[in-house]
């Protein structure tokens, strides 16, 4: 289970963007997340993938409560959860040839051994030939380097995947080859799904439900934030 409960967080602690958010995905679970721009749900996303660490509230994973984000989070834990962003330019490292992005959390966990074998299972689904494997990220297109992204949060084989905003700068067939990408991981492993977007129509056929920003945040948020 990935729960964040009572979630506050932002930039700046007088003025929280964030407010006592609570949300639950369950494990095997696909979970949309919709609301306006700009309301904190990228906020959000980075704090159920450690990447911020929220003002109050608690995110368990698992059954594990986590008291420590970014680089002083336990491995365990952060190896735990993928993330993709919406802009991949952002989130890659423009020196690193593709094959070399897609194994990086492989080298960074002493895992370098699995590297050759890993990258391969992941790339041919995706489409990644070995030509544009061996690009660096500024010889691709956003989609194909969107598609690298996606391979390098999946190649620690993480329990939880979040997606935020993925798809939102690509076509709709990169979409839907992003999309069934993260589904057929899922199909065999059981991982669990947060997708971000602003797109109703895409999470609500992708995702098992698609909770609204509105329902899940401030004191009337229900236990569980999401549910009926
Ligand atoms: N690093 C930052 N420093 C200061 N303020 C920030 C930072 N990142 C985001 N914000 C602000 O926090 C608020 C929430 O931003 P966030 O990106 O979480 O919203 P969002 O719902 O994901 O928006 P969008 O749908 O447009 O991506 C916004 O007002 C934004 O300007």
């Amino acid at each position: 289970m990935l729960e964040l409960r009572d979630i506050t967080a932002g930039y700046d602690r007088r003025a929280p963007v964030v407010r006592a958010v609570s949300l639950t995905v369950r494990p095997g679970e696909s979970v949309g997340l919709l609301g306006p721009s700009g309301c904190g749900k990228s906020t959000l996303a980075r704090v159920a993938s450690l990447l911020h660490r929220p003002d109050s509230g608690t995110l368990t994973l698992d059954g594990t409560p986590v008291h420590r984000w970014r680089h002083r989070a336990p491995r365990g834990l952060r190896t735990a959860v993928g993330v993709v962003f919406q802009q991949p330019r952002l989130s890659a490292d423009p020196r690193l040839r593709l094959a070399d992005l897609i194994a990086e959390p492989l080298r960074a966990t002493g895992r370098r051994a699995l590297a050759a074998g890993r990258v391969a299972e992941l790339a041919g689904p995706l489409g990644l030939t070995p030509d544009l494997l061996g690009r660096r990220p500024h010889e691709v297109s956003d989609g194909q380097l969107q598609r690298a992204c996606l391979a390098r949060a999946l190649v620690l084989r993480p329990r939880w995947l979040i997606c935020d905003e993925m798809t939102a700068m690509l076509d709709a067939s990169t979409t839907a080859a992003l999309v069934e990408a993260v589904e057929r991981y899922r199909a065999s492993t059981g991982a669990g799904l947060l997708a971000v977007g602003h797109d109703r129509a895409l999470l609500d056929r992708w995702c098992d439900r698609t909770a609204d920003w509105a329902t899940l945040t401030g004191p009337a948020a229900r236990p569980h934030g999401d549910r009926p």
